[in-house]
């Protein structure tokens, strides 16, 4: 009886909340948005041996705008999640918090960014600093504190205890080093947020000050507003603190249409669709299991200076396997086990009559002492490049394990009824998409394609056999050379080659300079 009341109250203040006119927001707070970029993802890459990232590109339709947030819009949607929505502002600020440690965890590695200063302001801005240390110190830096005007409030209180427990130091402003640079590589600007106003009143002004003198290290990462700036005006005086990142919560506030960073991301992913729609708030949507999402334009980068250095475990000629296929299989799995993507896709290299060498991915679907089996159509560019030149190369690459494997060899089509049999396997609309594609040639328009799938999906709704394409099939090539490839620092890395010798079953094992 009690329960429907609350829950009755508990609607009526939903739908007051959803009916109350927003406040508006103009066209000209959409800024554009960019999925993340390869670039980012090459930069995202780790030194070492890591598990899958969940992070997949975001498509397209990401990237069509984002709205910018007044104060006082921000101040009421921080109001309804904590009223009418059901959150705690623990939550919001764990959220928060872990979102900003996220993004750092982006773009600047522990293995180059470790000393970190979390710079806490006196409100909630202070509160996601600290709890962004938290997880940081977890995510392998070493963070500091700065925390010169506590709050007594039990939830400060308790990740002041928190981080005290992670013995990370706490360092009054007295104690901070004159030189900045020489003890630490990242700044989080956690010192005021979207309640800032006025001018900043020690001791935060001097602090801001120092961060305004800053040049390319330690690099300043703000949380919601960079300290100092005007939450709607931006740095309107000019002069202000110069982030290198901003991390926005919930969405983007005014003054982030005057951040001109390499590196804007979004945080908070707790927005309800309500909250969305309320406010017509235009967001990206997160990708995979990421806690953070980059807006704005993409890093400029220096293509000369992206390397990653590999630091993996060493690759020696006694710990192999004498038979390649076995090694193959090894390696095979303990990519599938990491979890990586499409361990199976390998590009494929062929050449035409002319010696000229193409390439693409395809999906390896099987592999023995036979030979490794993949699936394509025989009329295609590379199946006329293999009946023109039945010799092809594969190639590996698991790049989050900083291996790659090559295999050469002669190629032959398989069986026709081992073909019948893999087809018949394969979902029933890429089965009519075999049949759809005449691989390689050229089409008029994305029409033509998808009205013959329509018109043959409609002739198969009833279950009947689909039947192959006498051109669709698999090639299988037989091996005769291997190599193995492990990434090492200083680009001295391992590379084992097994080829084969002439009436000799035996593989020879050989170690080729890097
Ligand atoms: N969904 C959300 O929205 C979420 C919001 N979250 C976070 O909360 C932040 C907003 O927090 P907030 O409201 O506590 O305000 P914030 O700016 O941190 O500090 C206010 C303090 O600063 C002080 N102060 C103000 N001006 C000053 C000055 N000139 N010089 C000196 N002091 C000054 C002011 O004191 P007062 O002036 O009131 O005496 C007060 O003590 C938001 O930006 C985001 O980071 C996330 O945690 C979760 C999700
Ligand atoms: C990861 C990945 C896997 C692919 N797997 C296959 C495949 O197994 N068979 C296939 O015919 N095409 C596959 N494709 C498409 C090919 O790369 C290529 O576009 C197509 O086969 C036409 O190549 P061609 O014109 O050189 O013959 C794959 C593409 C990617 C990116
Ligand atoms: C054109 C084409 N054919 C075949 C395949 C392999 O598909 P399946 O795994 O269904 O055999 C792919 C995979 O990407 C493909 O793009
Ligand atoms: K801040």
């Amino acid at each position: 009886m009690r329960r429907t009341v609350i829950r009755r109250r508990v609607t009526r203040m939903i739908s007051a909340f959803l009916f109350q006119p927003p406040l508006p927001i103009s066209p000209k707070h959409q800024y554009s948005l960019l999925p993340l970029t390869t670039t980012q993802r090459f930069l995202t890459a780790s030194h070492s041996f890591r598990t899958l990232s969940t992070k997949s590109i975001p498509n397209m339709q990401d990237s069509a705008s984002v709205s910018y947030l007044s104060q006082r819009e921000a101040a009421e949607i921080d109001e309804t999640l904590m009223g009418p929505l059901g959150f705690s502002v623990d939550q919001l600020m764990e959220l928060a918090g872990l979102s900003v440690a996220t993004s750092v965890a982006e773009v600047y590695k522990p293995s180059e960014y470790s000393r970190v200063l979390a710079i806490c302001g006196p409100g909630n801005n202070g509160g996601d600093g600290l709890v962004a240390a938290r997880h940081l110190h977890h995510f392998g830096y070493k963070p500091s504190i700065c925390y010169p005007k506590r709050t007594s409030k039990s939830l400060y209180t308790g990740l002041v205890t928190q981080l005290e427990s992670l013995s990370v130091p706490f360092v009054s402003v007295e104690d901070l080093p004159e030189d900045l640079s020489e003890d630490f590589d990242v700044i989080i600007d956690a010192i005021f947020g979207f309640s800032f106003h006025g001018a900043p009143r020690p001791p935060f002004d001097a602090i801001i000050r120092r961060l305004q003198t800053l040049q390319k290290r330690p690099v300043i990462v703000s949380v919601d507003i960079p300290s100092g700036w005007h939450v709607e005006e931006g740095d309107h005086e000019g002069g202000g603190i110069k982030p290198d990142m901003l991390v926005s919560l919930t969405a983007p506030k005014l003054c982030a249409k005057s951040f001109s960073g390499p590196h804007h991301f979004l945080g908070g992913r707790f927005v309800p669709p309500s909250v969305a729609e309320k406010y017509k708030l235009e967001l990206p949507s997160y990708p995979g299991t990421s806690m953070c999402v980059r807006i704005g334009k993409p890093p400029k980068v220096d293509i000369s200076a992206m390397r990653v250095n590999y630091v993996s475990p060493e690759l020696l000629e006694d710990q192999v396997e004498s038979d390649p296929v076995l090694q193959f299989r090894k390696w095979f799995d303990e990519a599938v086990a990491a979890g990586l993507r499409e361990t199976n896709a390998m590009a494929l290299s062929t050449t035409n009559k002319d010696r000229k060498p193409s390439s693409r991915m395809v999906l390896l679907k099987g592999f023995d002492e036979n030979g490794f089996v993949w699936f394509t159509n025989y009329e295609s560019k590379k199946g006329s490049d293999l009946s023109e030149n039945p010799f092809a190369a594969l190639l590996f690459y698991w790049e989050d394990m900083n291996r790659q494997v090559r295999i050469e060899g002669p190629v032959e089509r398989i069986s026709e009824e081992e073909s019948e049999n893999y087809y018949h396997s394969r979902p029933r609309g890429s089965q009519i998409g075999a049949i759809v594609s005449k691989q390689s040639s050229v089409v008029p328009g994305r029409h033509v394609l998808y009205d013959e799938y329509e018109e043959l999906t409609k002739k198969y709704s009833d279950g009947s056999v689909i039947p192959k394409p006498k051109n669709w099939g698999g090639f299988r090539l037989k091996p005769n050379l291997f190599e193995f490839w492990q990434g090492q620092p200083s680009r001295l890395h391992d590379r084992l080659q097994y080829s084969l010798q002439e009436g000799n079953p035996a593989w020879i094992i050989r170690r080729l300079a890097p």
